[in-house]
């Protein structure tokens, strides 16, 4: 396999996974991003600066999601390594439930895929399959290659997903705290069997919220409820659960982002006054936590080819 440009940009948005009953298939992609620009060198190894987010923290060498991710599909689809030089500017905040490792993954997918002479080799269920390879499930993975609202599930061959209409109303706001919680940690608290009448619960939920999404925000409330995550996940996020409770007893939908501990807020538009207010008193000005309205992503994950003075072809690749 030859490499097709030595030149690509690529841009990645954050994802908010679950949005409550959805655990492990449901996921959102917020329009906060990820940007990098990824050069092959003649020189062997790898040179990584980050700034943003991350910075400081990451690995700056081989052992940088990034940098494996990408050299991981150099090597499945047979192409030969090489020396990278890479660039990261990092908007998602690490370790705080809005999909920055499946961010990172993808990001280092699309960049390998852009690179090759025919980048067809790879289509984005293929992206997705090696992306869930990294991160054990595909529900950040999936709307953080196509955008919007995904539900992604497991087949014998693979992961596959598909799309979920989103109305427009509905504002996403996520509540970020300083503190960083590992998604590994937030897994290692859940039991391994439920309830069969929480999954049943979970199950109707989940079916409730697609149609909630599409279009009956009314029903956000009721369809974000979950008995399968949250509630265990409290003794490792205390300060989010007690958040997540106070707006819910407030009429508003809210779940835990990903595997937390940042809290998703779902609304329609004309409730975003009201939930502005509720806020005020919960979290401006409160020492620790950020408001962010990123907006939903309809876009996922693009890497374009950067013309090089050796006429490198160029283009953008979804
Ligand atoms: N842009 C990045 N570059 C390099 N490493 C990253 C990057 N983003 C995430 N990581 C790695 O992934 C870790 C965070 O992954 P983790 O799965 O714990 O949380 P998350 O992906 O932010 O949250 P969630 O999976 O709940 O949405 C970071 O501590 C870092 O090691
Ligand atoms: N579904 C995953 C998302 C975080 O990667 C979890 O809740 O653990």
């Amino acid at each position: 396999m030859q490499f097709g440009a030595d030149h690509v940009v690529v841009r990645v948005p954050a994802t908010s996974a679950n949005l409550g009953p959805g655990f492990d298939a449901l996921g959102l992609a917020l329009a906060l991003y990820d940007e990098l620009e990824v050069r092959l060198v003649a020189s062997d190894g790898v040179v990584v600066d980050v700034y943003g987010e991350g910075a400081g923290q990451v690995p700056t060498d081989e052992e940088h999601l990034v940098v494996r991710a990408l050299r991981h599909t150099l090597d499945l689809v047979g192409a030969s390594q090489t020396g990278l030089r890479m660039t990261c500017s990092n908007a998602i905040p690490h370790g705080r439930g809005l999909g920055s490792s499946a961010a990172a993954v993808v990001a280092g997918v699309v960049a390998a895929r852009a690179l090759l002479a025919d980048p067809r080799v790879l289509d984005s269920r293929a992206v997705l399959a090696i992306a869930t390879e990294f991160e054990g499930h595909p529900d950040n993975a999936a709307p953080a290659i196509t955008g919007g609202a995904t539900v992604a599930w497991q087949e014998a061959d693979g992961p596959r997903a598909v799309g979920l209409e989103v109305d427009p109303s509905i504002v996403a706001t996520v509540l970020v705290p300083d503190a960083r919680l590992a998604t590994s940690r937030a897994r290692a608290v859940l039991p391994a069997d439920v309830p069969h009448a929480d999954a049943a619960f979970n199950a109707g939920r989940a079916a409730l919220l697609v149609e909630a999404l599409a279009r009956r925000p009314e029903l956000l409330l009721a369809a974000t409820e979950d008995r399968l995550h949250q509630a265990y996940r409290s003794e490792v996020m205390a300060s989010s659960a007690e958040l997540l409770n106070a707006l819910r007893a407030e009429g508003f939908a809210a779940t835990v982002s990903g595997a937390g501990p940042t809290v998703l807020v779902l609304a329609p538009d004309d409730d975003v006054p009201a939930l502005d207010r509720v806020l005020a008193g919960l979290v401006d000005g409160v020492a620790g936590w950020r408001a962010l309205r990123p907006g939903v992503a309809a876009e996922g994950a693009r890497a374009r080819r950067v013309v090089s003075a050796r006429g490198t072809p160029s283009g953008t690749i979804q």
